[in-house]
C-alpha cells in the first residue's frame, strides 16, 4: 500500500466576502449582485466542510485569505491620500472598482494555482504555479499574495517549487487547478495531467465561445506543463466545448471532476470528447492505471441543471476501501433530476458509492461549490511531513479558527458597507492574528510595508 495522500487545502473565507457581480460569464455571481452577504456564516460553512472531511480521515489543510480592500491596487489606479481617503475616494468615484478591490475571491483556492505532484515532474519536486487569473481584475490581484502564502506553507525547496504566475496578459490567461485534473494509479506514482482550455490565443483555428469569455488559454496550459517539467506522455490537453462556456461553464470544474482513475463528466464537456477520453485511457494505461470515465448524458442532467446544481463541482474522495465519496452542495438535493441521478450513480456498483451533502450557500451564490473551495496537492508521507504543520486541520485548529471568525467577522455586508474604512482595519487585525495561528510569518502587504 502506497503511503501517499491527496491533501485538500480549502480557502478560509475572508472577512470581506460579498456579492458584487464581478464575474461576467459566472451566472451565480452576476445573478446575486448587490445581495447582502454573511461573511461569518460563509467562513463557518467552509470550516464545517473542512472539519467533516478531516473527521472522515482525509488530510485537510487551510489556505489563508488575503488583505482586502487591496489599497495598493487602488493607489495604482490613482486614488491617493491615507488608506481611509483612498477608500473614500474610490467609493465615491468608482464604487465598482472598490468592490473589485474588496472581493474575498481568493477563497476559491481551486483557482489559486496549478499543482503537479512529484511523481510527474522532471526534478521530482512538487511544482506550484499560482494562477494569474488575468480575465477578471478582482482576481488578477490575488497571485502575489497567493505565492507568498504557498511559499510559507511549502517552504522546503528541496521538495517544493513555487513558481511565479505566468505573464499577466490575456494570451496566457490561467485559472489554475479548476482547469486541471490529475489521474493516477497511486498518488505518489507517475500520473497523467489533464489540462482543459477555453480558447487558443495564438492559433485562430480553435473555436471560441460567442457570449462569455474563455478564461484559460491553451498557451497557458503549455507554459505550466513546461515550467513543471511534465513529460509529453504524461499530459493531455482538451478544449472545453465553447457552447457550454456560453451556458455558464466558466471553468472546467463546473462540468467535470476527476480523482485517481475516474473522470466524472458531462456528455458536453469537451470538443472531440471521445478522442479526449481515448487519449486519457491510453496514457493512464502506460503508467499502470485503468481509466474509468463516467459520462452523464444531457438527457438525464442538462448543462443548465449542471450549472444550477454544481453537480460536477463536487469532490471525489477515495475511501480506505477504494470506493469514492462524492461531496456535493445542498443545491444538488434541491434539483430533483440531479438528486435522482446521484441516487442511481451510487447504487450502480461503480466506483462512486457514497454521497455527502454540504450547505455552502454563501459561496455558491458567487458560483463557488465544494471543488472551487479546495486546492488538491498529492503528497507522499515524507512530503506531508515537510508542510508547515500549522495549516493542517485538527480538532484544535477548527476550534481556534471558529473562535477567530467569531471575534473578527461581521454577519452582514451590504454593498454600501464596502465604503466603510473600518472594514480594512478589521481585516488587517484579523489577518495579523491569523498569520500567527497558521505560522505563516509576514505575507500581507500591510505586514511587509
Ligand atoms: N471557482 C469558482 C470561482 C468563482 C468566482 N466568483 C467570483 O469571483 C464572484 C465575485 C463577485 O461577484 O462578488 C469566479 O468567478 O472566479
Amino acid at each position: 500500500m502506497s503511503q501517499a495522500f491527496e491533501v485538500n487545502f480549502d480557502g478560509l473565507v475572508g472577512p470581506t466576502h460579498n456579492y458584487s457581480g464581478l464575474s461576467f460569464g459566472n451566472v451565480a455571481s452576476t445573478g446575486n449582485q448587490r445581495a447582502a452577504s454573511n461573511p461569518k456564516l460563509a467562513a463557518k460553512q467552509g470550516l464545517a466542510k473542512m472539519k467533516a472531511l478531516h473527521d472522515l480521515g482525509f488530510k485537510q489543510g487551510v489556505l489563508a485569505p488575503h488583505e482586502r480592500p487591496d489599497v495598493a491596487s487602488l493607489r495604482q489606479l490613482g486614488f491617493g491620500g491615507t488608506d481611509a481617503q483612498v477608500i473614500a475616494r474610490a467609493a465615491k468615484e468608482a464604487p465598482a472598482i472598490l468592490a473589485a478591490a474588496t472581493s474575498a475571491s481568493c477563497m476559491w483556492t481551486a483557482n489559486a494555482a496549478t499543482v503537479s505532484p512529484s511523481g510527474d515532474t522532471a526534478d521530482g519536486r512538487v511544482h506550484f504555479t499560482p494562477a494569474n487569473l488575468n480575465n477578471k481584475f478582482h482576481r488578477s490581484i490575488e497571485h502575489p499574495t497567493t505565492r507568498r502564502i504557498l511559499q510559507a506553507m511549502f517552504a522546503d525547496e528541496s521538495r517544493f517549487a513555487v513558481h511565479a504566475a505566468l505573464p499577466a496578459q490575456m494570451h496566457f490567461g490561467d485559472e489554475g487547478a479548476a482547469n486541471h485534473t490529475r489521474f493516477c494509479h497511486e498518488y505518489d506514482g507517475a500520473g497523467v495531467e489533464f489540462f482543459v482550455f477555453g480558447a487558443s490565443a495564438f492559433d485562430a483555428r480553435y473555436p471560441k465561445p460567442a457570449r462569455f469569455p474563455a478564461r484559460q488559454t491553451l498557451e497557458a496550459c503549455h507554459a505550466v506543463a513546461r515550467l513543471h517539467g511534465l513529460k509529453e506522455g504524461g499530459v493531455v490537453y482538451a478544449q472545453q466545448d465553447p457552447d457550454t462556456i456560453d451556458a455558464g461553464v466558466f471553468h472546467n470544474d463546473v462540468i467535470s471532476v476527476g480523482n485517481r482513475n475516474v473522470l466524472f463528466h458531462h456528455e458536453k464537456s469537451f470538443l472531440q470528447q471521445q478522442d479526449v477520453l481515448d487519449e486519457l485511457a491510453r496514457k493512464l494505461a502506460a503508467v499502470g492505471g485503468q481509466f474509468v470515465p463516467i459520462e452523464v448524458p444531457q438527457a438525464e442532467v442538462t448543462v443548465e441543471d449542471a450549472v444550477k446544481s454544481y453537480l460536477f463541482n463536487s469532490q471525489l474522495l477515495s475511501r480506505a476501501d477504494g470506493k469514492m465519496i462524492i461531496v456535493v452542495p445542498e443545491e444538488c438535493r434541491n434539483i430533483e433530476r440531479v438528486w435522482t441521478y446521484l441516487q442511481k450513480l451510487v447504487h450502480s456498483g461503480g466506483p462512486i458509492a457514497e454521497i455527502r451533502v454540504f450547505d455552502l450557500k454563501q459561496s455558491m451564490q458567487n458560483g463557488g461549490g465544494p471543488a472551487c473551495l479546495r486546492l488538491r496537492v498529492a503528497l507522499s508521507a515524507s512530503e506531508i511531513a515537510a508542510v508547515n504543520p500549522n495549516v493542517m486541520m485538527s480538532e484544535t485548529l477548527f476550534g481556534t479558527l471558529n473562535a477567530w471568525v467569531d471575534r473578527h467577522y461581521r454577519d452582514r455586508l451590504a454593498p454600501e458597507d464596502l465604503a466603510d474604512p473600518q472594514l480594512l482595519v478589521e481585516c488587517r487585525t484579523a489577518l495579523d492574528e491569523l498569520t500567527g495561528i497558521l505560522g505563516l510569518g509576514a505575507v500581507y502587504p500591510f505586514q511587509l510595508a
